[in-house]
Formats: structure tokens, sequence, C-alpha cells
């Protein structure tokens, strides 16, 4: 079990095993997760050694910790109380102590009542686990529901989702918001000719040439087999021109290396930008539409789209 803990949480606990003992130190000791030792190699490591709890009214007079004391040289602790915090099935992940500078006895309801605030620390370990458990589960099963396996985009819904937000943003803050359809050509002959695995394989590698021209804020998805749509907010269609035309020398310039075939790929495009209120849907049929003419003049192309009529 990982047990990350933040202090403040822990600190209403802390205070009361100093309240309730009268000892005026307290903290919690954790065992290090990952190395499995003690971060603090002190008398919480003679605690980690018994099965409940340690109760020690002078250190330097116990045998399980004279040692200790001898070692540290120095007064600061001469009582210890150490209450172990244990997982379900037992395991050991540290200790609530109370330390005093003088000699203190404990009282069984003390002890009783230590033990018991160590439970509690242990139930507030295991309750900030789940809700961190629950967080990352959250976090990817959100990744899995908007984002496509093979090319790690946005997927089709989830691009039309964050494509609107853009438009919204642009809307509001009156910024140019243009679209791009990209379409590989001829990308069927690829898998005729060299299998389905050897598509997936251009497909991966397209994506990652796509993505490394593309800025942290632009959106892009798979919005079919082959075919990709890109957010660009804050360019206008010029920009996205010449952003276009530098991403087809990016993806086309080398040829795909597929073990040892080299797989050459082009893609067509059809870019429009968004006038004041244009809907989404209305942009990227345009740029289709864009796109479209691309494929009818030879594939390896970038087409604007026609401006909207007034
Ligand atoms: N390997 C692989 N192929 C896919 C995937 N999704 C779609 N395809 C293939 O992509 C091909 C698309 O073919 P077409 O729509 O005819 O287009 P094209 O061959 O690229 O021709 P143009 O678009 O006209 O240039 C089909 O053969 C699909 O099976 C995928 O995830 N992996």
């Amino acid at each position: 079990m990982e047990y990350g803990m933040e202090a403040e949480d822990f600190d209403i606990l802390i205070r009361v095993a100093s309240l309730v003992t009268g000892a005026p130190n307290a903290f919690i000791t954790l065992v290090d997760p990952h190395q499995n030792r003690l971060c603090d190699e002190s008398y919480c490591s003679a605690a980690l050694k018994e099965d409940d709890i340690l109760v020690i009214e002078d250190v330097r007079k116990d045998t399980r910790t004279s040692a200790i004391a001898a070692r540290r040289q120095d007064a600061a602790i001469v009582t210890y109380a150490g209450a172990l915090l244990k997982t379900e099935d037992g395991t050991k992940v540290g200790t609530l102590c109370v330390t005093d500078h003088v000699q203190r006895t404990l009282t069984e309801e003390q002890i009783r009542l230590l033990r018991g605030l160590a439970k509690q620390v242990m139930s507030l370990l295991s309750l900030r686990n789940t809700q961190r458990e629950l967080t990352d589960a959250l976090a990817r099963m959100t990744r899995l529901a908007t984002t496509d396996d093979l090319t790690g985009f946005l997927n089709r819904r989830a691009f039309f989702e964050e494509a609107e937000n853009l438009r919204k943003l642009a809307v509001r803050q009156g910024g140019a918001l243009s679209v791009v359809v990209v379409d590989l050509d001829h990308f069927k002959k690829v898998n005729d000719k060299h299998g389905h695995a050897a598509g997936d394989a251009v497909l991966k590698e397209v994506a990652r040439r796509l993505r490394s021209k593309l800025r942290s804020t632009d959106r892009i998805g798979r919005i079919g087999g082959e075919e990709f749509a890109i957010a660009l907010p804050f360019t206008s269609q010029d920009t996205a021109m010449e952003l276009m035309r530098q991403l087809q020398l990016r993806v086309s310039r080398d040829p795909v290396a597929y073990g040892d075939i080299a797989i050459p790929v082009t893609f067509s495009a059809g870019i429009s930008e968004l006038g004041g209120d244009t809907p989404l849907d209305e942009a990227l049929r345009l740029a289709d539409k864009a796109l479209y003419r691309s494929k009818a003049a030879g594939r390896n192309q970038i087409t604007e789209a026609e401006p909207l009529a007034a």
C-alpha cells in the first residue's frame, strides 16, 4: 500500500495524542514504502519490532532502547510510547508516537487511547488512498473515453467537444479560429500492399509527425479511419495554411519505416477559418469540401475553403 499523507490532515490526531497522554511531543513516523525502512532511524524502529504498542518510561533503562539512547546522546527523549500503524493485512507501516523529556507514566486508559488514535490514523491513510485511487481511476477512464488508442489523439466526440470550447472562446475574445481536415492519400493501398499492421504503424508515425508541430493549445482528433481534424485557436486561414505546408513537408519528406519497408505517405487537407458566429459543423463541412477539392486536384495538396457567403 502507498501511504502518502498531507500534514494538515493528520495534525489533529497528532495533537489529540499529545493531549490525551500529556506528553509534550507527538508525531507520526512512516516506513519508506519503497525502501522498506524507517524514515527516521530511532525509537520508532524499536516500536516496529513489537506487535502492538511500545511504552517505555525511561528509554535509557530499557534493553530494547538503551542502545539507541546511548547512540543519540541527547536528553530530549526519556519517555517514549509508539503505537503501531498497521494495515488490515497486518503490514506495519509506521508508528504514532509520543515522547517526553522527563519520565512519564502512561495509564492503561492513555495507552488504550493512543492505540485507538493509531487506528484512526490508519483509517485516514486508507481513506486518502481510496480517494487517490478513485481520482486516478477517473482520470484513466476519462483518458480512455476521450482518446484514440492508436494515435493518442482525441477521439471524434472529444475533438468536437474541445473544438466547440475553442470556438466559444474565440467568439468571446474575438480571436480567429481555423479548422483543418486532413486525410491520408491512397491509404487503402498501404493496407492492401503491406497489411493492416503496416497501416497502423503508418497512422501512428503520421500522428507523431503531425503532433510535432502543433502547439499545446491546438487540438487534434482522429475523426475517421485515416482522417484527422485540427482546431487552431488564434490562427487565421493564412497562418493555418503556412502551418499545414510545414506539416505536409514533415509528413511526406521521409517515408515511414516499417521493418525494412519504406512506405511513402502524403496527405490532402482542407482549411476553413470560422467567421464570427459560424457553427463548428459548418466550418468543418467547408474544410471537408476543400479537402475534397485537394483530392480531386491530384492529392498531396492543401486547399482553403471558399469564404462564407455574407
Ligand atoms: N491499418 C488501418 N487501416 C485503416 C484504419 N482505419 C481505416 N483504415 C483503412 O483506411 C482505408 C481508407 O481507404 P479509402 O477511404 O478508400 O481512402 P484512401 O485509400 O486513403 O484514398 P483517398 O482518401 O481517396 O486518397 C481503408 O482501407 C480502411 O480499411 C486503421 O485503424 N488501421
